[in-house]
């Protein structure tokens, strides 16, 4: 990989390689754009085949995060953090509190929280280091697991979704396929099930299928079916680039609505999904939850606030279907178009020089 010509392309503003040998950090923060704000996005530990795989999940996640924060209303630029490792056997207290004094030696820049391996003990052991961290223990005052309050936002953006497709946003009687029943996708199950909707899951993790069927009469798939099960949504929530050349002839769904980070493999395949009539969800809009929901730590954590945002998701997916229609585009180009727009008319709004501009830490 040609690290600089990739962040020129993308216009990338930092990447920093985190080594600490005693603990056996190995972590890469990228910082995509710092427009709106500090950049904003949680911290993923995974057991990467590579090291460039590393950097490539650190920089399309962390962009990812620029469009999710900017797309939710949220004045904040985009990042991301991952650390190589297996969160199963590799954690440790050094680590993340070796990785919390790297967080503070960018000076608020980069505010982390949790992602796919981390969990809110991880971040109280960065907090211990840092204040630029969230998704930190209620005991703080904060905000804790954003994994339940992403899963509200997806439910509530997959209503809206569903609304376009079969004309009422009603989910009783529908069928959903969900891909990975981990942290969040529990919780949205646990949402669809109350709603009358009925479950086909699958997960690596058997236990986590287990716990599904017992709970809400899911019924179980292996991993590679669920793209052809016959349903009407398909809510991709593991892991990114799942709809891709393969899985796209097999699906059947009306509608793709799910919490996973980067869902398109290539945007090409966002055009082709537009072509088979399939309202797709662009996945930084749906899966916004769990950040709005930490952002409001910055101001001082309150969660009737934070949900009362989360609930705009509906109207935000609503939005980027409009522009998709009105400009007869997919709707992850409408969604792109509409967080592009916003973040050049703040850019070109900028133009006196003040010092340390950015006040928002400063209302915790
Ligand atoms: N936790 C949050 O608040 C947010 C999460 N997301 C994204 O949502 C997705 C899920 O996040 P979490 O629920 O927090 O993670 P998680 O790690 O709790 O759950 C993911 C689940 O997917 C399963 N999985 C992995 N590979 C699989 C495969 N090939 N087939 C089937 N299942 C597979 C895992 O075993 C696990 O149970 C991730 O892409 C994450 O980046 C996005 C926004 C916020
Ligand atoms: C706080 C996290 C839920 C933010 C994040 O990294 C994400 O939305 O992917």
């Amino acid at each position: 990989m040609e690290i600089f010509k990739y962040l020129e392309k993308y216009d990338y503003e930092q990447v920093v390689f985190c080594q600490d040998k005693q603990s056996g950090l190995k972590a890469i923060i990228a910082i995509h754009d710092t427009t709106l704000g500090p950049a904003l996005g949680g911290t993923r530990m995974w057991t990467y085949a590579s090291e460039e795989a590393a950097i490539e999940d650190a920089l399309r996640l962390a962009k990812g995060m620029t469009y999710k924060n900017a797309a939710a209303g949220l004045n904040l630029g985009g990042g991301k953090t991952v650390i190589i490792g297996d969160p199963r056997k590799d954690k440790n207290e050094e680590m993340f509190r070796a990785f919390g004094r790297y967080i503070q030696g960018l000076n608020g820049r980069y505010i982390t929280a949790e992602d796919v391996g981390t969990t809110v003990a991880d971040m109280d052991l960065i907090h211990e280091e840092t204040d630029y961290v969230t998704g930190i223990s209620p005991a703080f005052g904060s905000s804790g697991n954003p994994s339940p309050v992403t899963a509200y936002g997806v439910y509530r953006g997959m209503k809206a979704a569903a609304k376009a497709a079969f004309g009422t946003d009603s989910l009783e009687g529908k069928v959903i396929a969900v891909q990975g029943v981990g942290n969040v996708a529990y919780n949205l199950c646990r949402h669809l099930h109350e709603e009358g909707a009925s479950l086909i899951v699958t997960d690596i993790n058997k236990e986590a299928v287990q716990r599904a069927v017992e709970d809400f009469g899911a019924k179980a798939v292996d991993p590679n079916e669920i793209y052809s099960v016959e349903c009407d949504i398909y809510a991709p929530c593991a892991l990114g680039a799942v709809i891709n050349d393969d899985t796209i002839p097999q699906i059947k769904a009306k509608v793709i609505a799910g919490a996973a980070n980067n869902q398109l493999k290539e945007t090409t395949h966002g055009d082709q999904i537009h072509e088979m009539g399939i309202v797709y969800a662009p996945d930084y809009v749906i899966n916004a939850g769990g950040v709005i929901n930490v952002a409001d730590e910055l101001y001082g954590y309150n969660r009737e606030r934070a949900l009362k945002k989360v609930e705009l998701i509906y109207a935000n997916i609503e939005k980027v279907i409009e522009i998709a229609k009105r400009d007869g585009i997919p709707t992850y180009k409408a969604a792109d178009r509409m967080v592009e727009e916003r973040i050049e008319r703040m850019h070109n709004s900028r133009s006196q020089f003040l010092q340390n501009g950015h006040h928002i830490l400063s209302r915790r």
